[in-house]
């Protein structure tokens, strides 16, 4: 990306690769494998190894016994995950400790994020003191999974009175509800894997791709051209502040994106189950789970009412979901690739000045649970139940006033209205409020 400073530069391949895993390129079908291709080939880590900040690591005989999930590191091979590193443990001295059992060698090239960690700056400190507050604890709180399996519950009531009296109100009520617990599933599936965290699947959102997209990607670099986020709905949509913009993006995006948000989770499982058609991937057991939906509406209803009543549901759980995701991030105060980064390229400081929280559920974990609430905190330590989150904020709180730094609250409306605007806006911003930092 050009103006600011910012990273990376518009020659690497996650720029290519935003224009052939946008929605009409090439690489759309496996847009999360080819995520992963774009950044290994940026990262330039030979294909058996891992890079973490300046070491190369052979992880191979590890991955296995990771106590994360083997998937993490199995899927990462070839890259520089410095960050997923660091924002996934916030206990770093066992993961540290061991290792220095797998290191092989010296990188000796500059990483190509331009984030830092440096051991005093905002990120690790902060760190430290979460750390000390959360003692041992970090994982799912059994108010975490209560809440989930009641989520859960509710929805299946919903469901099932949809489908027995094949009222379309239910159906769209359904599918709004499905919203939550699809929503509350992405504080599990950023954990060790669990059971909980296919919920997720429920949509027709896959938690083995978001695990990608979502956590590898858009969390460790938000707003930036490495966020497929970003770059996956382009040229539908394109969030970051470009000249080049045309009239359809800079005028007409806000509107007419409203009628396809329905559109995108159907779609994206239409794109799943062609890519296991032509044998891009397997079929995972919970990617049967929308299409064991539409069999319990059929049975009911008949394929023809029950697939109507299928896309009500699907249609319903995008737009909620979508509204509720894409306004935690999108907002012409809250930097985006172009803006003009903070002079402290510490992680921690990016991550702040790319999210803008909601103060109406902020320290509400049931309700920010459903509504990508405590945004910030969530960004920042990922692995951390969001029933754990509220106590967190007095360390935020002081931690920030220390090193100078802010974060960004609005309102939800402020959010939602910034989020039309930013689609169009075409202008960088040198000004994004954010620090003043040592
Ligand atoms: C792509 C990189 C990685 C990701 C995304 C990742 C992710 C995770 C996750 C989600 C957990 C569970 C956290 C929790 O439930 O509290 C975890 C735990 C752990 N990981 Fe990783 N990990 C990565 C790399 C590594 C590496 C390279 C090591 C060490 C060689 C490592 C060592 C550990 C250990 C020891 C734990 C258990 C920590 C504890 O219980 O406090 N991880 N990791």
């Amino acid at each position: 990306m050009g103006g600011g400073g910012s990273n990376p530069d518009p020659q690497s391949s996650y720029a290519e690769f935003r224009v052939q895993n946008s929605v009409w390129g090439k690489g759309w079908l496996d847009k999360t494998q080819e995520w992963l291709k774009g950044k290994g080939k940026d990262d330039s880590v030979p294909s058996n190894l891992w890079r973490i900040h300046d070491g190369l690591y052979d992880l191979e005989e590890f991955a296995s016994r990771h106590p994360g999930g083997e998937s993490w590191i199995r899927i990462t091979r070839g890259s520089d995950i410095t960050e997923a590193f660091e924002a996934s443990h916030v206990h770093p001295d066992v993961p540290e400790g061991l290792l220095k059992k797998y290191r092989v060698g010296e990188a000796t090239w500059p990483r190509r994020s331009p984030f830092t960690f440096h051991p005093q700056g905002f990120y690790r400190t902060l760190k430290r003191r979460v750390g000390e507050r959360l003692g041992k604890e970090n994982g799912p709180t059994w108010k975490s999974r209560l809440f989930q399996d009641l989520l859960l519950a509710a929805f299946l009531l919903a469901f099932l009175r949809a489908a027995v009296t094949g009222a379309r109100l239910w159906a769209v009520v359904t599918g709004t509800w499905l919203a939550f617990p699809v929503i509350y599933a992405h504080n599990f599936f950023h954990m060790r894997d669990n059971a909980r965290m296919y919920a997720f699947d429920l949509s027709g959102f896959s938690s083995r791709e978001w695990r990608i997209s979502h956590v590898l990607s858009h969390h460790m670099f938000p707003n930036t051209i490495l966020d497929a986020e970003i770059t996956m709905s382009y040229p539908l949509l394109d969030y970051l502040p470009r000249a080049s913009k045309g009239f359809l993006l800079k005028y007409l995006s806000r509107f007419y994106i409203n009628f396809l948000f329905p559109f995108f989770m159907p779609l994206d499982l239409v794109r799943r189950y062609l890519n296991v058609a032509v044998g891009i991937q397997p079929l995972h057991p919970e990617n049967i789970l929308p299409l064991a939906e539409l069999a319990i509406l059929a049975f009911f209803r008949g394929f023809v009412e029950g697939l109507s009543l299928w896309m009500w549901i699907h249609a319903s759980c995008s737009v909620a979901f979508l509204i509720s995701l894409t306004a935690s991030h999108h907002h012409e105060d809250i930097f985006h690739d172009g803006d003009r980064p903070s002079p402290d390229r510490d992680w921690g400081v990016g991550q702040l000045q790319a999210i803008g929280d909601r103060k109406e559920v902020m320290g509400i974990p049931w309700l920010a649970g459903i509504t990508f609430g405590d945004h910030i905190l969530h960004h920042l330590f990922p692995t951390v139940d969001a029933f754990r989150l509220p106590a967190l904020y007095p360390v935020l709180e002081e931690t920030c006033r220390e090193f100078r730094v802010q974060f960004n609250l609005f309102s939800f409306p402020e959010l939602a209205m910034g989020m039309y605007r930013q689609m169009g806006r075409t202008v960088t911003n040198p000004n994004i409020p954010i620090c003043n930092c040592k």
